[in-house]
């Protein structure tokens, strides 16, 4: 077996190593002696979509966001053909902006890919923490960091998961992330999937699944010592945060 990552625009799209993404999802596979392929486009890149299993969407500055979005216009109606043929997907930040109808900042708007029923709004102050949220998607919390100026409201489609520690979507609503079929948006870099290994399986399964269908009998499960350490460690320290905060709340009512 075999898969084919799609690392769209890792020219202009990459903050924070959202390319270990690839390696996390490469080494997990090849970890269960699963073969992969990962392609790599320019914004002049043709993209053979009929020939990806996994795009990453990683995230930007506004300004390198401004510059790829003309070319999403061009590609939106073979990207939209993808995910409604259930073609995963995981997008990170200003990806995770760019798959909603736009991004409203102050110098400008940024018209998205209208693929989640979501949009962006910057407003005053950025949001900058680690976070961690709870998601129905895994048993693990999945934990990561964010930073991040746009404020995005959902409409329609589930959230990733609830806020437990940071600020998720727009610091209101206490939800975090998108999920739309096989598509996941989400303001957590990290890089947000070697910490957060279920998430990474979930990806890798849904993949499997669409291309080999029966003939895919699950993933073989690894140890995940070190990645669980990980996971737990911010889970820990910022659990803390929460419990001293509750206590001083308690002392003052
Ligand atoms: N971290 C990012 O990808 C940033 C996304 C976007 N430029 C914002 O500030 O909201």
């Amino acid at each position: 077996m075999k898969l084919t990552i799609g690392h769209l625009f890792p020219d202009l799209l990459n903050l924070y190593g959202d390319r270990g993404n690839i390696q996390c999802m490469v080494q997990r596979l090849k970890w269960r002696g699963i073969d992969s392929e990962v392609k790599t486009y320019s914004l002049e890149d043709n993209i053979d979509f009929e020939n990806l299993d996994i795009i990453l969407l990683g995230g930007g500055s506004d300004r390198e966001q401004m510059l790829v979005c003309n070319r999403l216009k061009e590609i939106k109606d073979k990207f939209k053909s993808y995910v409604e043929d259930n073609g995963v997907v995981i997008a990170i930040c200003g990806g995770y902006q760019l798959l909603g109808k736009y991004y409203e900042t102050d110098d400008g708007k940024i018209d998205g890919l209208d693929i989640v029923d979501i949009y962006t709004v910057q407003e005053k102050g950025r949001l900058i923490n680690n976070i961690f949220i709870e998601s129905d998607l895994c048993e693990m919390p999945i934990v990561g960091f964010e930073n991040h100026g746009g404020r995005t409201y959902i409409n329609k489609n589930k959230p990733l998961g609830k806020v437990v520690f940071g600020k998720g979507n727009n610091g209101k609503s206490g939800y975090e992330g998108v999920v739309y079929k096989n598509v996941i948006g989400t303001y957590l870099h990290g890089p947000l999937l070697p910490k957060n290994p279920q998430l990474c399986d979930y990806l890798l399964t849904k993949a499997l699944e669409r291309k080999y269908g029966e003939l895919f009998k699950g993933l073989s499960p690894l140890e995940d010592k070190e990645e669980k350490e990980a996971n737990k460690y911010i889970v820990d320290r910022y659990s803390n945060k929460i419990e001293n905060f509750k206590e001083r709340i308690r002392k003052l009512i």
